[in-house]
């Protein structure tokens, strides 16, 4: 560990984003304002693909052929389900009925718990919106560290109760996390001596996390609006609840936006950038979106997890070789999230160690442009 640890709460000190003026209180729209209005005609929600003849794969975790099949997945997808993966649909409930909770409060009371320019924390539009001229059809809520403050802000009476909700889900879905990377790299032949800061214990105690908890109102027209713009997450991995309104898209080469149709019970899971870095780019980091409904609202709670804030991650040595040089300088997560803040969809090609055979540029040479 290097001495100086920079907390994940500290990573966008240096790149703030000032959405403030922009939340809105969607009950009251009945049209779609012109500045929620994403009409391009390449990348239109409308060209939603139905649910494609190859779809996501679903994984049982009480299978016993489930390290290989989970593997493939990561390789040809980069998303699947799971099914049996031991936490309780009660908690499921519980942590849906508080995401509900709290999005229902009036504007005025979200407002309370904002996330600040420069946090990380809070109630707010998502972080990626600088990047884009138009709106997102969503609010959302980072939890990183405890809620507590800000819970005490949105129900000054029974914030404990919440408290204890989020606590124990992030309890849980923490230990599913380190399960599920251990299947994920198990199935690359990586195992437990490959990676020390998973820990003695190899449960990855000092893994850090974010939980977004999103909610996409109905929208009286969807297919112009846009629920949350496609991006690839900046996390080892990601496990996604999202309640009974399908909404979630994954792009798949060759075929198009393909939807997740949710499974009562299930998590998504999907490889974010740091698990491409570390796989030297055996698991491809999938670039996803969220579309809306003209009837129903949609709720999704992503557990957005990410190794110890300081630990350097780089391609894992049993995957470099002669003829497989390291694809990624090594960076760590904090570093990683201040990269994405100001690159977005480029920031894991400015992480790229410059090659004359793929002829891809270093990231000084890096420059993109920031719509803002
Ligand atoms: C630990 C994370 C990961 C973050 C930033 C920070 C807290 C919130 C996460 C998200 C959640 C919504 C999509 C995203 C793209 C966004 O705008 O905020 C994510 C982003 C990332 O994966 O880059
Ligand atoms: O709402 C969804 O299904 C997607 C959410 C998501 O991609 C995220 O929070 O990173
Ligand atoms: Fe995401």
């Amino acid at each position: 560990m290097p001495s100086r640890s920079v907390l994940l709460s500290e990573a966008f000190k240096s790149h703030p984003v000032h959405l403030h003026h922009k939340h809105a209180d969607f009950s009251s729209l009945q049209e779609l304002p012109d500045s929620y209005a994403w009409n391009q005609p390449d990348d239109h929600p409308s060209d939603r693909s139905i649910f494609a003849s190859k779809s996501i794969p679903v994984v049982d975790l009480n299978d016993p052929n489930a390290l290989k099949l989970i593997g493939h997945a990561c390789k040809t997808w980069g998303v699947f389900q799971v099914t049996n993966h031991g936490i309780s649909t009660e908690l499921l409930d519980d942590i849906e009925s508080a995401g509900r909770s709290l999005f229902s409060l009036p504007l005025q009371q979200k407002l309370k718990a904002a996330r600040s320019p420069d946090g990380v924390s809070g109630y707010g539009v998502a972080r990626i919106s600088s990047f884009f001229p138009k709106l997102m059809w969503s609010e959302g809520f980072t939890i990183v560290g405890s809620p507590v403050d800000h819970f005490r802000q949105l129900w000054p009476q029974d914030y404990s109760k919440f408290c204890d909700v989020i606590e124990e889900y992030e309890a849980e879905v923490k230990r599913l996390a380190g399960r599920l990377m251990w299947l994920m790299l198990g199935s690359l032949g990586i195992s437990r001596a490959d990676i020390k800061w998973a820990g003695p214990k190899g449960n990855f105690k000092g893994a850090s996390a974010a939980l977004q908890l999103n909610s996409y109102p109905a929208c009286p027209d969807p297919d112009r609006a846009m629920g949350l713009a496609a991006h690839t997450d900046s996390t080892l991995l990601t496990i996604l609840y999202q309640n009974s309104t399908s909404g979630l898209q994954v792009l798949r080469e060759g075929t198009g936006w393909v939807t997740v149709p949710p499974i009562h019970g299930a998590f998504v899971v999907n490889v974010g950038d740091l698990l491409h870095i570390l796989s030297n780019g055996l698991y491809p980091s999938v670039l996803h979106r969220a579309v809306v409904n003209r009837t129903r609202h949609r709720l999704s709670i992503a557990y957005l997890y990410g190794p110890p804030s300081s630990v350097k991650i780089s391609p894992l040595p049993r995957l470099v070789g002669p003829g497989q040089p390291p694809l990624y300088r090594p960076i760590t997560w904090t570093e990683y999230l201040g990269t994405k803040a100001k690159h977005f969809n480029k920031a894991l090609s400015s992480v790229r160690v410059f090659s004359p055979v793929n002829g891809l540029a270093d990231v000084t040479d890096h420059n993109t442009v920031k719509v803002n």
